[in-house]
């Protein structure tokens, strides 16, 4: 695995756990702390247009940190590659888990559901639209929490949600009517659309509009037709029908989501938004640790840690906090 040779010291490559359109996402290990990695590195010959998209995705990761967003450690570049190193998620894709069970009970769903969102309201909250949400996008941890990924077509409309955007994107079986019509759209309300085929798929365990021939596709999506099995409550029946609205001025809006009867049955407090896990915040023993082991005074590694350069000391740090918050010794090799 010497073929990256910038990676030498730092991360040890292991398998290929994936790849999707430009990227390849190779498992490693973060050596100073032990701790799991994804590394998606990506051929910048090869990237083409895409470019844009990674410095789209970087500007947004760069920007994030949720508990239920998969987490940006470290960015490196050299002349022919791009180097995200990310959080990993050993739980593997939510797809996955939604077809080995054949469909997610009500409880279950919902408990998925409200990670979803509140990564999502989250993201629109700093002016972000994903759009491309869609089970495979969503992974799980060892703990099998959510963990949002890919947001190479994510977009920060200017004028914020109220920026309309036009680049029809993202894969069709989860697009908006408005999307696949091509006509100018908010981004906000294809993400609430691309949720709604979400949670349709956790309850159904199959999409609502799927079909082999796209134009077929596209129809019954702007047909908004689609099948309720039977065991559907009432009440997901409408959070659904809410949420797939064709015409987006009646579609539900994610701020509704937060505290919709359905997403709050059995829970006391609505889905909260800024559960930004927070991560650029000063912690003594972190910062102490670090600061050994670089041989410089805590003020000194604060002082460039602060920075968030994303690079190998943030990375570090990320970790060491990561571990903290799961209550494991913290400690480095
Ligand atoms: C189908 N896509 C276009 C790519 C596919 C590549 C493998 C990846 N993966 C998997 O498919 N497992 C099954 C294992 C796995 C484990 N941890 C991961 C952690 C992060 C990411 C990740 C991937 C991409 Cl493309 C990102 O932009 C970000 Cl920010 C994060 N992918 C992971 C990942 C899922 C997506």
């Amino acid at each position: 695995m010497a073929r990256y040779p910038v990676l030498r010291g730092l991360y040890e490559l292991d398998k290929t756990i994936g790849c999707g359109g430009f990227a390849k996402v190779k498992l490693a290990t973060h050596i100073l702390t032990g701790e799991k990695v994804a590394i998606k590195i990506m051929d910048k010959r090869s990237l083409g247009e895409n470019l844009h998209r990674v410095r789209v995705e970087l500007d947004a990761l760069q920007t994030l940190s949720h508990h239920h967003i998969s987490q940006l450690y470290q960015v490196l570049e050299t002349e022919s590659h791009f180097f995200l190193v990310v959080e990993y998620c050993s739980g593997g894709e939510l797809f996955d888990h939604i077809v080995e069970k054949n469909r997610l009970s009500e409880k279950e769903a919902r408990a998925a559901f409200r990670q979803i969102v509140s990564a999502v309201a989250y993201l629109h909250s700093l002016g972000f639209v994903h759009r491309d949400l869609k089970p495979e996008n969503v992974l799980l941890d060892k703990d099998l929490n959510m963990k949002l990924i890919d947001f190479g077509l994510c977009a920060k409309p200017n004028g914020g949600l109220k920026g309309f955007l036009y680049t029809s994107c993202g894969s069709p079986t989860y697009a908006a009517p408005e999307l696949v019509l091509g006509k100018k759209y908010l981004g906000h309300e294809v993400d609430v659309w691309s949720m709604g085929v979400l949670l349709y798929a956790l309850l159904c365990g199959f999409l609502p509009f799927d079909d082999d021939k796209i134009d077929t596709l596209y129809k019954k999506i702007l047909d908004g037709k689609y099948e309720e099995p039977s065991w559907l409550t009432m009440e997901s029946r409408r959070l659904i029908r809410s949420m797939l609205q064709i015409d987006p001025k009646k579609r539900i809006r994610v701020d509704e989501l937060l505290n919709h009867p359905w997403v709050m049955r059995g829970f006391r407090e609505p889905v909260c938004v800024n559960n930004s896990s927070n991560m650029k915040e000063y912690d003594i023993q972190c910062v102490g640790l670090l600061a050994r082991q670089r041989n410089v005074s805590p003020e000194d590694m604060w002082e460039l840690l602060s920075k968030w350069k994303y690079d190998y000391n943030t990375a570090t740090y990320f970790l060491m906090l990561n571990r903290k918050r799961r209550g494991l010794p913290v400690r480095l090799f």
